[in-house]
């Protein structure tokens, strides 16, 4: 039988000098799901991001994306897609340079490439395409905007974002969203997004796994529910440190 997983998690731990930030025993992805993962800062979302995408070696275990361990193989490059940071942008380039360059490495051609673009004119907001302007030089939001598009290119069987909300202004968080459920609903992408908004991230995902300190404290299919239920999670400290303010006496002693 077929592997129904397109991402398989093994072991998985990461440590700098002795201090472990991520700790993931097991975590598998089916094929087709659309992943959210939240989590406070420093939690691992992007430790866990970049592992799959082997930029970082893990200090045990291993992830496997369709059945290539990530660390071992390149074989996973050609269907899997991602935009971490800006760091992934090349700077001197216009936004249309790079889409092509980033097609020619996909094997897309300029044509496939000029219909993709004209999806997304409105998510653009005729702040992109045709400027003349260096990707450096463009705002963070739009910067962004190029980053999540260039990962589109090639019809990418597994597409990773981290934080892909951020950033954007409302309207393109809306476009945004729009755009990642038409993906998750085409059935072979598998889209793994992470996000502090946990509205949007429950908006757009089938699942949702919350990381703490690097561990998995909570793996859930979305619901009606998952909402509320991850606000409560989050707010829980605040609740448990929030003090009665201590009833002033002394009006009554004055008295
Ligand atoms: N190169 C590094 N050296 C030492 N510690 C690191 C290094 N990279 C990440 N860390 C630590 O790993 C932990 C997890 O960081 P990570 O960036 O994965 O968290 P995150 O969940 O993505 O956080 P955020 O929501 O702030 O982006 C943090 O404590 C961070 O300081």
């Amino acid at each position: 039988m077929d592997n129904q997983y397109t991402i398989q998690t093994q072991n998985l731990s990461k440590s700098y000098k002795g201090v472990e930030v991520l700790n993931i025993e097991e975590l598998n992805i089916p094929k087709g799901q659309s992943f959210g993962l939240v989590g406070n800062n420093g939690a691992g979302k992007t430790t866990y991001f970049s592992l799959l995408l082997d930029l970082i070696q893990p200090t045990t275990g291993q992830i496997i994306n369709n059945d290539i361990v990530v660390s071992e193989s390149e074989d996973w490059k050609p269907f899997t897609s991602a935009f971490i940071d800006e760091s992934f942008l090349i700077g001197y380039l216009t936004a249309e340079e790079y889409f092509y360059f980033i097609a020619d490495l996909r094997k897309v051609t300029k044509t496939e490439v000029d219909e993709l673009l004209a999806t997304f004119e409105d998510f653009f907001h005729d702040e992109i395409l045709n400027k003349k302007k260096y990707l450096r030089d463009l705002s963070k939001g739009n910067q962004k905007k190029v980053g999540i598009v260039a990962s589109f290119i090639g019809n990418p069987e597994v597409i990773i974002l981290d934080e892909p909300f951020a950033n954007l202004d409302p309207t393109t968080q809306i476009r945004l969203k729009k755009i990642i459920k038409e993906l998750a609903s085409a059935k072979h992408t598998t889209v793994l997004i992470s996000s502090h908004d946990l509205l949007h991230v429950t908006d757009v995902c089938e699942r949702i796994v919350v990381l703490d300190k690097g561990v998995i404290v909570k793996d859930t299919l979305t619901n009606e529910t998952t909402l509320k239920e991850l606000e409560a999670y989050f707010g829980r400290e605040d609740e448990e440190n929030i003090e009665l303010p201590a009833k002033d006496h002394s009006e009554e002693s004055a008295q």
